[in-house]
């Protein structure tokens, strides 16, 4: 068997039941199904929602609050209720399960990110079981995952994990809605997300669900860029995992045969990075990087814009408009020096070499 690295992400509807409360049977099976993965010698991430559901009834409230503070006191009630219910039945395992709590700052905070991938590659390798929720209670409105789909999508990207499988309360992506529409046919196998599938996926869920079918694909998509297929379905046993890793698995399964995987650093840059400053590129410079795989150089820059230092990341402009970002190896000032002695030199007919401004393992096209 090959070992895996395995990111398994449950819905709020797969872990709690409407009346605000750990649904004991549903739970059960997933610590049996997490647990077999990890005895079969697999690595395994786990992205847990559930945290307001699991903790608005004992807050007082008869349902999921619709206040953000309301939905904020819940998730800090419910997060340690779900966490302690993980301690106490993985321990029946010999299995050590670890907290992490993580917000959008953390992954835009270039120290914060690869902390957070040395703290969990250190757990993994010492069979711990990370247990990964947003830290709800403190989050921004502006400033947040979206939804746990979108947070699995992103661990799964920063963990280079071989496959992301999204455990819900459907088997699979439909063409409609299968609550809403009885003759919704299944989708099994997709190989891309097109908009037209993104349009059938609607955002209504369950009544503790955030985003519906919609959020997940567009995880899955944000999955597949970065090089993680992705399985959308459901499942019961102890089994159900390791079954959906073999292929047998109830649902949908997302694969992208010609998946690109992209370093850390560069998923950093494209989803991640705020841009400090703008270059714009000439024709020449747009077909080297783009079709060529070439590092971009002084000679193809014409114009600077922004107070950048070296190592920032800025947004690289050809003659159409956006093509890429990347990190620096000048700042704005040194750049504008070097565009200019570049004119000198070739008025003078002499040439030097040029260092690069960005190089590609720290280049992203968009
Ligand atoms: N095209 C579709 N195929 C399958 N399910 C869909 C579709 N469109 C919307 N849904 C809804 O998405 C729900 C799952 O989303 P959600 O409640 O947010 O789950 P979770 O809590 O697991 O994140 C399903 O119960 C279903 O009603
Ligand atoms: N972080 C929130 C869950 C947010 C979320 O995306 O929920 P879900 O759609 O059930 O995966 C919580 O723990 O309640």
């Amino acid at each position: 068997m090959v070992k895996k690295r395995i990111v398994v992400k449950i819905g709020s509807s797969s872990l709690t039941n409407e009346n605000g409360e750990i649904d004991q049977v549903k739970f059960v099976d997933h610590v049996n199904a997490l647990a077999e993965l990890q005895s079969v010698g697999h690595e395994v991430l786990l992205v847990s929602s559930g945290a307001v559901a699991a903790g608005f009834k004992r807050l007082g409230y008869c349902t999921r609050p619709i206040t953000l503070k309301g939905r904020q006191a819940a998730a800090a009630v419910g997060q340690s209720l779900l966490v302690q219910s993980y301690i106490d039945k993985f321990s029946e395992f010999g299995i050590v399960p670890a907290q992490i709590l993580l917000t959008r700052d953390d992954f835009s905070n270039r120290d914060r990110y690869k902390n957070a991938y040395a703290t969990m590659s250190e757990l993994l390798e010492r069979r711990v079981l990370p247990i990964i929720n947003e830290n709800d209670t403190i989050s921004v409105r502006e400033l947040t995952f979206g939804d746990n789909d979108m947070l699995s999508a992103l661990v799964s990207g920063l963990m280079k994990a071989n496959q992301l499988i999204i455990l819900t309360d459907v088997n699979g992506l439909y063409d409609s809605n299968p609550n809403e529409n009885p003759d919704a046919q299944k989708i099994d196998l997709l190989n891309k997300i097109t908009d037209d599938m993104l349009s059938f996926a609607d955002e209504s869920g369950s009544s503790v669900g955030t985003g519906g079918m919609k959020s997940k694909l567009l995880a899955a998509k944000t999955a597949l860029s970065v090089g993680v297929p992705v399985f959308i379905g459901k499942g019961f046993g102890k089994d159900k995992l390791t079954d959906m890793i073999n292929g047998h698995g109830d649902g949908t399964y997302i694969i992208n045969e010609q998946q690109n995987s992209i370093t850390i650093n560069q998923q950093w840059i494209a989803m991640h990075s705020e841009a400090s400053g703008k270059i714009y590129v000439d024709e020449g410079a747009e077909e080297a990087i783009l079709y060529n795989s070439k590092n971009l150089l002084p000679a193809g820059i014409f114009k600077v814009q922004g107070n950048f230092e070296k190592g920032d990341v800025v947004e690289v402009f050809g003659l159409n408009g956006l093509i890429g970002k990347g990190e620096v190896t000048y700042s704005a000032k040194e750049l504008q020096k070097a565009i200019g002695k570049r004119s000198e030199e070739q008025t003078n007919r002499v040439r030097t070499t040029q260092v690069e401004v960005i190089h590609r393992a720290k280049w992203v096209t968009i």
